[in-house]
């Protein structure tokens, strides 16, 4: 098996990271999928990443055919109505691989074209868009980690995504516990972007306040016990290291988000936990409240909550 036909879904942040690994890659044909006006800008402006303007091929879904590896990039809520281009686009031996966050999205695709189709993945990047395109630090970008969710983790698909990241600029490490490794990053987004995306406040917050660290922490205890439930064991893929260095001005995906007065992926983060949560008999409090408050700042930016004065009907207060 050889993957020469790389298409990505998502010409975003994440999506810019896998474009300008693979671009330099001249025996590979790279392509976007894109509808629309979308199609049209990305053929006439292509993608500026890191200051530097890639011009892969723009491919609409009924133009796409034996590709290779698909790369799902979306946002959670632009999925839904993309699962008609992922099928079309998928054929028999295509590798489909989701880099977007949270711990569904591999299910939801799989429940349209077929779970065989998809080699689990997770991406660990902080990438972002600025007027003059999207931006990252490829040497400090640890990239992306899959694998196969059982026996045999060598597979030949395994193998071949190996060989194909190997000749290009994208790092990456091929894990047996693929399932932990996304519910891990799963962990991290839910403890640590929600608070901060609340508070309005860099990351710094939660080594700062102990009222942050107590949400952050209550968080991660349903988190924990819903992982548990499921038979997720973190402690297959944990070590003692500490971590990544991050700047305590750090400002992440959801508050990225609300600073731009964008929606947030809230539904795959908190929306998530709790219907899991019900599934299994396990409260979720942290999670609620976290869930209608991030929503409540969606709406507050939409404007809900722009009231004039005096020419207004009065609420009452009991
Ligand atoms: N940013 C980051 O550093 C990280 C993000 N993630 C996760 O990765 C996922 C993607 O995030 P990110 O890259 O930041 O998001 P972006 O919004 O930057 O990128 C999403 C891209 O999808 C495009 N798009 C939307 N709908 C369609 C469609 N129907 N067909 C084709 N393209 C479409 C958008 O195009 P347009 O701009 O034209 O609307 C946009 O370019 C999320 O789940 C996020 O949580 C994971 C790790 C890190
Ligand atoms: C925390 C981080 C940057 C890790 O990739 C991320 O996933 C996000 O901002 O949502």
């Amino acid at each position: 098996m050889e993957i020469k036909k790389v298409a990505i879904l998502g010409a975003g942040a994440v999506g810019s990271y896998v474009i300008e690994g693979i671009s330099g890659c001249m025996e590979i044909r790279l392509g976007v999928i894109a509808e629309g006006e979308r199609n049209a800008r990305l053929k006439s402006a292509g993608c500026t990443i890191n200051g530097v303007t890639y011009h892969p091929e723009v491919w609409t879904s009924q133009e796409t055919d034996n590709i290779d590896l698909l790369i799902v990039s979306l946002k959670y809520g632009a999925l839904p109505t993309a699962l008609d281009t992922i099928k079309q686009a998928t054929r028999q031996n295509t590798i489909v691989m989701s880099l977007m966050n949270g711990v569904d999205s591999e299910e939801i695709i799989g429940a349209k074209i077929g779970m065989s189709h998809i080699l689990p993945a997770l991406i660990k990047v902080a990438s972002h868009k600025e007027p003059d395109g999207y931006h990252f630090d490829r040497k400090s970008t640890i990239g992306i980690i899959f694998g196969e969710y059982k026996s045999p983790f060598q597979s030949e698909r395994v193998k071949a995504v190996c060989d194909l990241f190997e000749k290009s600029d994208i790092s990456y490490r091929v894990t047996d516990y693929i399932r932990e490794e996304i519910w891990s990053k799963f962990r991290l987004n839910v403890c640590n972007n929600l608070p901060q995306a609340i508070l309005g406040a860099g990351v710094g917050c939660y080594r700062d306040s102990v009222h942050m660290k107590a949400i952050s922490e209550g968080l991660r205890s349903e988190i924990e016990a819903i992982a548990a439930a499921k038979g997720i064991e973190f402690s297959k893929i944990e070590s003692s290291a500490k971590g990544s260095p991050v700047m305590p001005s750090a400002r992440y995906s959801t508050l990225q988000d609300l600073d731009a007065k964008r929606h947030t992926e809230i539904d795959m983060f908190s929306g998530v936990l709790m219907r899991m949560g019900k599934e299994l008999g396990i409260p979720t409090p942290y999670n609620e409240y976290t869930y209608h408050m991030i929503k409540a700042l969606e709406e507050k930016n939409d404007g809900l909550f722009d009231y004039k004065g005096k020419d207004e009907t009065p609420t009452y207060s009991k």
